[in-house]
């Protein structure tokens, strides 16, 4: 007999865009998200007997992603992942699980003739800011936070040596060479009993995400690095130190080779070691690096 042993369901990339209009300043304000909703309960019936009752129609939760957008601030995206995850749980008797992810988009304001411009605003890079909000039944509101899509690149100031070296090692050890990365950075915080406790954190979040990516950048650009693995456990370290309500950290971080191009052929042409100057920017395969840092003395384990 076959057994379903897991079912989730739900909405995902719903993209909305919500403005606010300051009517004393007429500046306006925007924010653009991506939202992914997927609900947990006792619906296997829909699964296995095409018992539709059991069913919140997947177009019934855009809909009500775009109400609650309506009708709550949609920042900071904790808050409002939090909003729409208990909205879920509390709605639907037999609903007993929401996973709510919200991608917030880029909306940098532009400056025109050296002001901050009221209503027009650009997209600074790919980055985003992301949030997973799970409402379970009784169990509170467990939250991860992060940056991602950051890339980052720095010419000089990352090393790479006296690693393992056997019959299947090809790479030389490297002093001096450039190191770039797309970061995927996240902090979960300890576990909220229910939205007013997510609610009197509201301060604490915009501040966690400049936190992290304030250490995040200053590390990777000041650190003189012995590998990727190295520079991103001393970022764990500093976040968990300046986040309190965090319970860890963790890093997920592609390295992005860039290959020294040997020109000697044409002309003599110095283009390697100290002589480097035009390299080859590998698109794969490429290394992947990720950790995770909790607290001296939780319980949790790698
Ligand atoms: O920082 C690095 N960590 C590695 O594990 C590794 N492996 C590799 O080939 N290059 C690098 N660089």
């Amino acid at each position: 007999m076959p057994q379903l042993t897991s079912a989730r369901y739900g909405k995902d990339n719903i993209r909305v865009y919500k403005v606010h209009r300051d009517q004393a300043t007429s500046v306006q304000t925007v924010v653009e998200m991506t939202v992914c909703v997927l609900l947990e309960g006792e619906i296997d019936t829909s699964y296995t007997q095409a018992d539709n009752s059991v069913i919140v129609a997947t177009d019934t939760m855009k809909n009500t992603v775009y109400i609650l957008s309506k009708q709550h601030p949609v920042t900071p995206p904790e808050l409002f992942a939090s909003i729409v995850s208990t909205h879920f749980i509390t709605t639907y008797k037999h609903i007993h699980a929401a996973h709510v992810k919200v991608v917030t988009h880029r909306w940098t304001r532009m400056t025109v003739d050296g002001k901050p411009h009221p209503h027009s605003f650009f997209r600074d890079g790919a980055e985003t800011r992301n949030v997973e909000a799970v409402a379970r039944e009784g169990q509170g509101i467990s939250i991860r936070s992060a940056i991602a899509g950051l890339l980052v690149l720095k010419s000089t100031g990352s090393a790479f040596h006296d690693f393992v070296r056997d019959e299947y090692t090809s790479l030389p050890d490297v002093y001096d060479r450039i190191l770039s990365t797309e970061v995927d950075c996240g902090w979960t915080w300890n576990t909220f009993d229910g939205l007013d406790h997510v609610k009197s954190t509201v301060p604490k979040f915009d501040e966690a995400w400049n936190n992290a990516r304030t250490i995040t950048i200053k590390t990777f650009a000041t650190d003189s690095s012995a590998s990727v693995q190295n520079t991103m456990y001393k970022m764990c370290d500093q976040i968990l130190a300046a986040v309190p309500a965090v319970a860890a950290v963790d890093y997920s971080l592609p390295n992005k080779h860039y290959f020294e191009i040997d020109l000697s052929w044409h002309k003599g042409l110095k283009n390697t070691g100290k002589d480097a100057e035009v390299y080859a920017p590998q698109s794969n395969p490429n290394g992947l690096i990720q950790c995770t840092v909790t607290r001296q003395g939780s319980s949790s384990k790698l």
